[in-house]
């Protein structure tokens, strides 16, 4: 259990992180999305130890990270997978770390296996891909086989069968009853992954539910409507505040009312309905309309392009 409590961090005048509170559970996969300097790495930084709050308080078990008697068998956390000597093998690095926290040599093999690092342990670091880095980093992690598991983005610079690999990984250290707490910035992937999500962005928490809730209740409920006469439904639901889009002679999409609202309107002016379609928005519409007002560095604010660039595929 991690739990953070009006964590704050400030460099000089720029606010990190701005006193956020949340839990994170054990038992299931929590993901921290956010866009570019959402904050995220701040956060993870401050719960092990490695960045001192400027206000605010994060304890994992109860604990702050350096109260724990053996912290690496408490949390393991993949921060910078950089952070690596590089003249030494994936082997050495993993069994020098081992030996200063009195992790047998055994668990060494385990996680070489664990994370598919078998081929190329005796390597030096410095020759590794980004891919490899990673799963050397992941297995630095589970290293002292912790309660904990901290990955800031993970999936960063693997290939598709790695993206898969560590879905799977943190599932099934959820379900052992650990805590895990993922960052990423790809929706798609937290869709697949996590159970809850924590959004953050500009420093502040802008959602923490589970993941079914924030594509509910974030998506404003869109229908797709095909009617024989549009005018007279479009008439009939205005005057309840509701929004229509008609997108072809007898295509609407409608948003802000029901299936049932749309077809009692419908019914009541005696507008024949032949199709009516709810539309549910994707993680990705959720997360944009979430962000949208939290993104650093929004794309339109790079220079334009020269008129007429980019335009092909226009009809
Ligand atoms: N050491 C530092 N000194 C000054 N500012 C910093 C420092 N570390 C982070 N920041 C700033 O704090 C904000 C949050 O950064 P952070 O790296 O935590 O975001 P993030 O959500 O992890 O982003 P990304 O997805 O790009 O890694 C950013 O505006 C960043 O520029």
């Amino acid at each position: 259990m991690i739990e953070a409590a009006e964590l704050a961090k400030r460099y000089g005048s720029k606010t990190a992180v701005d006193r956020i509170s949340f839990t994170v559970k054990p038992g299931q996969v929590t993901g921290f999305l956010g866009p570019n300097g959402a904050g995220k790495s701040t956060t993870m930084r401050m719960i092990v130890g490695l960045d001192r709050p400027s206000g605010g308080d994060v304890r994992v078990n109860g604990k702050h990270y350096a109260q724990h008697a053996a912290p690496l068998r408490e949390v393991g956390a993949l921060l910078d997978a950089k952070a690596v000597h590089t003249k030494r093998s994936a082997y050495n690095h993993l069994r020098a770390m081992a030996a200063t926290h009195g992790i047998p040599n055994s668990r060494v093999k385990e996680v070489i296996d664990m994370t598919g690092l078998g081929p190329v342990a005796k390597k030096r670091v410095g020759g590794f891909s980004l891919g490899m880095g990673q799963r050397l980093g992941i297995a630095a992690a589970l290293l002292g086989d912790p309660h904990t598991v901290i990955l800031d983005e993970p999936v960063n610079g693997l290939d598709p069968e790695g993206v898969q690999w560590v879905r799977h990984l943190v599932k099934g250290l959820a379900s052992e009853g650990r805590t895990v707490f993922l960052s990423s910035h790809l929706m798609s992937e937290m869709a697949l992954t996590a159970d809850h999500l924590i959004v953050i962005g500009r420093g502040r928490i802008i959602a923490d539910a589970p993941i079914s809730e924030i594509i509910a209740g974030q998506g404003q409920s869109r229908t797709r409507v095909r009617t024989e006469n549009p005018g007279e439904l479009v008439r009939a639901l205005a005057a309840d505040g509701v929004t229509t889009q008609q997108l072809e002679p007898e295509l609407l999409e409608i948003t802000g009312a029901d299936t049932r609202r749309i077809a009692q309107a419908a019914l009541a002016n005696q507008v024949l309905v032949y199709e009516l379609t709810p539309l549910q928005a994707s993680l990705e519409e959720a997360y944009m309309q979430l962000t949208g007002d939290a993104v650093e560095y929004h794309s339109h604010d790079l220079p334009q392009a020269p008129a007429g660039a980019g335009a092909q595929g226009g009809k």
